[in-house]
């Protein structure tokens, strides 16, 4: 399994199945900017109107999977079959909600917390258990710490226009990442976050001002 962060602005996103699971699906590609078509000949009661999303009130047939760049099979298992059959065929990857050998590709246990993503996979061995390690490795990340990614998100786009020397941005940019920096912004944000700004300013050649 080869993990990625997908973009989805501009692709189309196919659900077969709408029920539990699939509006879950459904949501979350919408969510992430998917044009999503879901295709269910019986729309769950309150598949109402979401952004981003298309309902098809029909039985699964190959046509619905025009133009798509991500199938979901999430129906009942032998119309799944033919899903994952049919994209192959198509060369799209797909995803089997009930049998994660016979997909492309399954689905982690995800948490955000501002810009900070965990993903948690298991092959498909033990979901509950994804989903468990996804909440310990959250448990630890509060207002502050979402607070130090931005910051780091902020001195990265400036660390690479004005710290030339890749070694001296490397260092800088692991340096930064360093417990040491998180109990700082914990203590006092604008000053950790004034204090960086030195250390990339006695690195630079030049700054504009008020970096
Ligand atoms: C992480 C999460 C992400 C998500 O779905 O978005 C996810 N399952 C979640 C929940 C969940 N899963 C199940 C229940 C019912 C209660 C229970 O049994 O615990 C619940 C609870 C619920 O739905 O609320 C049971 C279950 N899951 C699968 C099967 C089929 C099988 O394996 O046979 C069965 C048995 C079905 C049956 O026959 O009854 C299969 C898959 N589930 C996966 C992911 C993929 C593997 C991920 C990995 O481990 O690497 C994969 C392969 C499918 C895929 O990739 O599509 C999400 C956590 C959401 C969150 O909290 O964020
Ligand atoms: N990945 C997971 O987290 C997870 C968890 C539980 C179950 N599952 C599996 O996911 C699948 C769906 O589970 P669910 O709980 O969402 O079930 P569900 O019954 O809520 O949803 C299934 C949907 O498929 C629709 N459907 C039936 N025939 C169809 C057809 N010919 N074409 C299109 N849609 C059709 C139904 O109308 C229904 O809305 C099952 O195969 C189940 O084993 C996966």
């Amino acid at each position: 399994m080869f993990p990625i962060f997908l973009s989805l602005p501009g692709r189309t996103v196919v659900v077969v199945g709408g029920g539990r699971v699939g509006g879950r699906r459904a949501r979350a590609a919408a969510a992430a900017g998917a044009a999503v078509r879901v295709v269910d000949p019986a729309p769950p009661a309150g598949a109402s109107v979401i952004d981003g999303i298309t309902w098809v009130p029909e039985a699964y047939q190959p046509d619905h999977l025009a133009g798509a760049a991500l199938v979901f099979a999430s129906a009942p298992a032998a119309v799944n079959a033919r899903v994952v059959a049919d994209a192959k065929a198509r060369n799209v990857l797909v995803c089997d909600a009930a049998e994660p050998d016979r997909g492309d590709f399954t689905l982690p246990a995800v948490g955000r917390r501002g810009e900070l993503v965990v993903a948690v996979g298991t092959n498909g061995a033990a979901p509950a258990l994804a989903r468990r390690v996804r909440d310990q490795m959250l448990a630890g990340v509060d207002d502050s710490f979402v607070a130090w990614v931005g910051i780091l998100h902020e001195l990265r786009s400036v660390l690479r226009n004005s710290v030339l020397d890749p070694a001296v941005r490397a260092a800088l940019l692991t340096e930064f990442s360093s417990d040491e920096w998180l109990d700082r912004v914990r203590a006092d944000a604008p000053a950790a976050r004034a204090a960086m700004g030195d250390r990339v300013r006695a690195s630079a050649s030049s700054l504009p001002p008020g970096v």
